[in-house]
């Protein structure tokens, strides 16, 4: 068995005309915390649909621990053990926390285990402990972030991808996040793919990176060898671009 969680192997996808992947490929490795950078419309989003069943991928394989899932139905990937959370956050606005982790451990049967991971969940975010009982849409953008991730957690899925989590929020909350998820990583051994439009935090918390733009993979490689963001900037603007400041803040 390989080391290698998920792999997406020139990958093309296609919206009608449009071609949102063109041979990409990436791949995550159990444990790690990879991340794609990418300006908007690049396809960052699409990557994380392709691998959760809900692109339409022409060409390409698509694996999860060793096992083919291009074209299986996102309800069967999901119980395979891939949870997306999406841009937006989508929580449920008019329920309170609790209830929108208890719904998102349906895919449980055993009602005494969603118990269990509720209170797993809320070790993790104390700060939604406090907030149990309100309604999901009066909690702030960073808390909803949480809950989004708390809800991911509660289907017990090996990959998490986590579709531009820092959107919107303020760096010192960013970090929060981030340092949280690492925590998890660190105790479950849970594998984390992230898309972000920015690489100057990121850097920082990831293993790995990919740099997507029009589709296409730019440049991939450990965060520490691209920590100067050079690179990074290169592949993001596509050419030399000494004063691109936008990916570093
Ligand atoms: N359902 C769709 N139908 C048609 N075109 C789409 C669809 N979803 C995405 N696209 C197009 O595919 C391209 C890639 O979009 P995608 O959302 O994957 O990029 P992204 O890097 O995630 O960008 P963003 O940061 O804006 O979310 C864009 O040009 C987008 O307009």
């Amino acid at each position: 068995m390989s080391n290698t969680i998920l792999s997406l192997s020139h990958i093309t996808v296609r919206y009608g005309q449009m071609t949102a992947l063109r041979d990409a490929s990436i791949h995550v490795d159990k444990g790690e915390v990879v991340c794609i950078i990418g300006p908007n419309g690049a396809g960052k989003s699409t990557m994380l649909a392709a691998a959760a069943g809900g692109a339409p991928v022409v060409s390409g394989n698509i694996q999860f621990n060793d096992k083919a899932i291009t074209g299986v139905a996102p309800e069967k990937i999901a119980r395979l053990g891939i949870s997306l959370v999406p841009e937006g956050r989508h929580v449920f606005g008019s329920l309170t926390v609790e209830e929108n982790l208890q719904i998102a451990g349906y895919i449980q049967k055993d009602s005494g285990q969603a118990k269990q991971d509720v209170e797993r969940v809320l070790t993790y975010f104390p700060r939604l402990r406090e907030r149990l009982k309100f309604p999901a849409g009066r909690l702030s953008g960073g808390e909803q972030q949480m809950l989004a991730i708390g809800r991911a957690l509660m289907t017990r899925a090996k990959l998490i991808m986590v579709d531009e989590p820092s959107l919107g929020l303020a760096p010192k909350i960013i970090d929060q996040i981030y340092q949280i998820l690492l925590d998890i990583r660190r105790t479950e051994g849970l594998t984390l793919l992230i898309n972000e439009q920015s690489s100057s935090r990121i850097l920082k918390h990831a293993d790995r990176i990919y740099v997507l733009r029009g589709g296409v993979i730019q440049l991939e490689g450990r965060a520490a060898d691209l920590a100067d963001g050079e690179a990074i900037r290169e592949a993001y603007f596509g050419f030399q671009h000494s004063d691109a400041r936008e990916t570093q803040q």
